[in-house]
């Protein structure tokens, strides 16, 4: 799914209008339908609804709401909030189709009036400012924000929180409506997958209203969200396919007290289709690792407690590193020498990336189209410090066309940079996730899906969908406190059938 900027979608609509056609009202009134449709599959009639409607088209959209509601015999009040000189066209003729609804309890609310009360049973609807806000909310239009923000009533906002910009919020100091849920049209808004709006939009939907498919398919975006619906198609293997032809993989992971790591990772690279894989450990773990991971090879290291030995590479076609692996110097050294010699796409996580991080140099050698999985802070590590996450994304898109690397930016809805500067945010996962142990997992299954021949980009979205998916699944039958990385690994084949089965 892609997900536009503000000006494209405004353009998405004047298309769809004219093309369609379709008047601008019945666009709103298909707008109308779906959030009244939302209400009802949320809340049942003896909910009353307080909504509050501002001067644009946003506003529009709620007037129409209450309408729609009320005649679903719903009990909705409506106020109008006077904010600024005149209502768009499309809001005043929503107001004028309120004439003769008796049973819509209709006020208008400006800055001279005292806020209503509201009693705590109501669902608060909010249409005050959508994606048409031109500057930071203050002043009194503020007020009637915080006010909202300080009820104990469940918001819900249309289109987006009033106050929200679509994209960038990192100018934007005034006040923003902390919906419980924000109902969206067609897309979703950029900001509503980036961690610092998290408190503003809550469990967010975008629903269609049916804007121009042609439309929608020609304007281009560098942003997507990627669903089921738009998942690499996942390979089948025929019937005589053998083990040579799903790669070999080397994994260079654990050290002295994290031999887990190694253990997670390996796992999940054998139930990502590797057709071999070798692990790289140091002495000491050789009984556990044959133990715990039986399909795999080993690599004995010449010294006892971590890796730094240099690896003979001709067998193998993909190669994973980090996690586990410590920084101590020698190793340094060996991941130095791994990484000058390695032509085959790499899998770097976790310390792998600390280490690039002091030897910015490496980040050159590193073969093209290798795949970073780095969480916010090691990201920051191997760049700079970004307070927002709209700023991490753009460095990382600038990392990945640059280097010519696939950066996969970890955390919720988890961002899949290509080497095209494409973004490409994850739509599985929970919060069970964060946690040690998740990211090992991560690493192991997209080495395991490059290792059977898939591209990177496409062994990142999908790797790091099923990752997310195996946790949702796992949560079914663990809680957010009892899930353990194992559970995702354990529950990989059924999210890898769950995908195949829609495809
Ligand atoms: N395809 C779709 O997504 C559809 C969306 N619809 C809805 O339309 C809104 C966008 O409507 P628009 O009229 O463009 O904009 P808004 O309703 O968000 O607001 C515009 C008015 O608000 C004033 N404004 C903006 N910022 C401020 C502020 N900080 N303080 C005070 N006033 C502000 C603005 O006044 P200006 O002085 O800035 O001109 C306007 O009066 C979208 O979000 C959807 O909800 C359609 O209904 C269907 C298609
Ligand atoms: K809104």
């Amino acid at each position: 799914m892609k997900i536009f900027k503000s000006p494209q979608i405004r353009e998405i609509d004047k298309t769809t209008i004219e093309q369609e056609p379709v008047l601008s009202i019945n666009l709103m009134e298909r707008a109308a339908w779906q959030l009244h449709k939302f209400i009802e599959e949320k809340f049942s009639k003896d909910k009353p609804i307080t909504i509050f409607a501002g001067p644009g088209n946003n506003g529009g959209d709620a007037v129409a709401l209450a309408r729609l509601l009320t005649d679903n015999n719903y009990n909705a009040n409506l106020w109008l909030l006077k904010i600024g000189k005149d209502r768009s066209a499309d809001c005043q003729a929503n107001i004028k189709r309120l004439e003769g609804y008796s049973n819509i309890q209709t006020h208008e609310l400006s800055d001279n009036d005292k806020f209503p009360e509201i009693p705590a049973n109501h669902l608060i609807v909010e249409g005050i400012f959508g994606s048409g806000l031109t500057r930071p909310a203050e002043g009194w239009p503020a007020e009637v924000i915080e006010f909202i923000n300080t009820l104990p009533n469940p918001v819900m906002s249309i289109d987006i929180p009033s106050g929200l910009f679509s994209e960038d919020n990192r100018q934007n100091n005034g006040a923003i409506i902390k919906a419980d849920y924000t109902v969206s049209f067609e897309f979703p808004k950029l900001a509503f997958v980036l961690s610092e709006n998290e408190l503003y939009v809550g469990e967010w939907q975008a629903l269609s209203i049916g804007l121009l498919p042609k439309t929608i398919n020609d304007t281009s975006t560098k942003y997507y969200y990627t669903t089921e619906n738009d998942l690499p198609l996942l390979k089948n293997r025929t019937k005589f396919a053998h083990k040579g032809h799903f790669g070999h993989a080397l994994l260079v992971a654990g050290s002295f007290g994290k031999t887990g790591a190694a253990v997670l990772a390996a796992k999940a690279c054998i139930r990502s289709g590797s057709g071999l894989l070798s692990i790289h450990i140091p002495q000491f773990s050789y009984s556990i690792m044959q133990s715990c991971v039986p399909e795999a090879m080993l690599v004995i290291d010449e010294t006892e407690q971590i890796y730094c030995q240099k690896d003979h590479l001709e067998p193998f076609t993909v190669v994973g590193a980090g996690p586990g692996i410590g920084q101590k110097k020698s190793m340094r050294e060996a991941l130095h020498t791994l990484i000058t010699n390695t032509d085959a796409p790499m899998v770097l996580d976790a310390d792998a990336l600390n280490i690039i991080s002091q030897n910015h140099e490496l980040m050159d050698l590193l073969p093209k189209g290798s795949i970073l999985t780095p969480h916010p802070k090691e990201f920051d590590r191997l760049t700079k410090k970004h307070e927002f996450h709209y700023e991490r994304i753009e460095t990382a898109r600038e990392m990945a066309e640059k280097q010519k690397l696939i950066v996969v930016l970890k955390g919720a809805n988890t961002a899949v940079i290509d080497v095209n500067g494409d973004v490409h945010f994850n739509s599985t996962g929970n919060p069970a996730m964060a946690k040690g142990g998740s990211g090992d997992v991560l690493t192991g299954i997209i080495l395991g899906l490059l290792s059977s021949g898939y591209d990177p980009i496409d062994a990142a979205r999908l790797g790091v969908f099923v990752h997310g998916r195996a946790a949702d699944l796992a949560l079914q039958k663990e809680s957010e406190e009892s899930l353990i990385a194992t559970d995702i690994i354990n529950h990989l084949g059924l999210a890898y059938k769950s995908i195949r089965e829609l495809q």
